[in-house]
């Protein structure tokens, strides 16, 4: 039996309601295949547009009356853990009676941890909301004064500040519902960016990786596999360009040198290959996979997806 922390992405869970129902219905069918295989699964997401949609619908509505109170970043963070979680949640329940495996799911809400003076605080990097045309961004930025940026090719996006996970509050109360034998889903979005106050905690406006979370994550539970689901098949290099190429696997070596290459755009691929990286290099034995969303249980058995793995200290098979 292998742990696996499955990290789902925002943008592979779809645009829409709709789309996000039929996101969360093929990877429960994935994910209910790691679990039959005798695996130990603990899944996280993204939330990047899904927060971004949550946070223009409270401007709207204060636009409509002045009255309301603005909604926080950090608690649309909050929301988002919730109806996504909710509906991977479903998802899964169904997909595991359907096979005669019930296991109960639970969706913990999560808290994490940054740092006071984290730099990226004043450095706002990470892409959420719809994607835009350049002319329609602009009139964001020149509207809300957000900060905006072009996203790997494919629009340009409000970007805010991502701070570095330090440390994730619900830890204890994770491994507690793994030890009752739940499937648990936490850390989405990255998890509630948080600060401490004293003895209290006071969210923050940002949007944490998941990507970074999912690692400290994995790191926490001592697991064996990181698995990063998104929209793509592989990890590419050249990405986008005629002569682009799929990498099977990825040595850290091979890592850092694409890395340097700026060969993964940030807010998108990097913190991914990073994630992966940070998380095989800490300890013997571990493994991460970046694959797409319907590929885990293949992608386990190193028949899809990129792996990454440390060359020094080797993998678990
Ligand atoms: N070198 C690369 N290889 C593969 N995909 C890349 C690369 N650079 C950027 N991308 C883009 O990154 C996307 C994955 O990032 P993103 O959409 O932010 O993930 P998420 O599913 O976590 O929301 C891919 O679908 C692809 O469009
Ligand atoms: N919070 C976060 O990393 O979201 P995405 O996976 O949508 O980028």
């Amino acid at each position: 039996m292998k742990k696996i922390v499955v990290a789902l992405g925002g943008n592979a869970l779809g645009k829409t309601l709709t789309e996000q129902l039929k996101a969360v219905e093929y990877t429960a069918k994935a994910i209910a295949d790691l679990i039959e295989d005798g695996n130990e699964v603990v899944i996280t997401h993204g939330n990047g547009p899904q927060v971004g949609k949550i946070d223009a619908a409270m401007n709207a509505l204060l636009l409509e009356d002045p009255t309301e109170e603005k909604t926080s970043l950090s608690m649309c963070v909050a929301m988002s853990q919730a109806y996504i979680g909710y509906d991977i949640q479903n998802a899964l329940r169904k997909e595991l009676m359907l096979r005669g495996m019930y296991k109960p799911v639970v969706t913990i809400i999560t808290q994490v941890e940054v740092s006071n003076d984290d730099p990226a605080m004043k450095h706002p990097t990470k892409p959420i909301g719809k994607f835009m045309t350049r002319e329609q961004a602009q009139r964001l930025k020149e509207q809300y004064g957000y900060a905006i940026a072009e996203d790997s090719g494919r629009g340009w996006r409000r970007v805010v500040a991502s701070p570095q996970p330090q440390y994730i509050i619900e830890i204890d109360a994770i491994r507690a519902s793994l030890r009752e034998g739940s499937v648990v889903v936490c850390c989405g979005g990255g998890g509630i960016p948080v600060r401490r106050k004293g003895d209290y905690l006071k969210g923050c406006a940002a949007v944490i990786d998941k990507d970074y979370c999912s690692a400290l994550l994995a790191e926490n539970l001592n697991a064996d596999i990181l698995m990063i689901l998104t929209a793509i098949d592989k990890v590419k290099i050249r990405f986008g360009k005629p002569d682009e190429r799929s990498l099977d696997s990825m040595s850290l070596a091979d890592a850092q040198r694409y890395i340097d290459d700026g060969e993964f755009a940030e807010g998108s691929m990097l913190p991914k290959v990073e994630a992966c990286a940070t998380f095989v290099k800490a300890a013997p034995g571990r493994k991460a996979i970046i694959a797409a969303l319907d590929q885990a249980s293949d992608a386990v058995k190193g028949k899809a997806g990129t792996t990454v793995f440390n060359e020094e200290l080797g993998m678990r098979n």
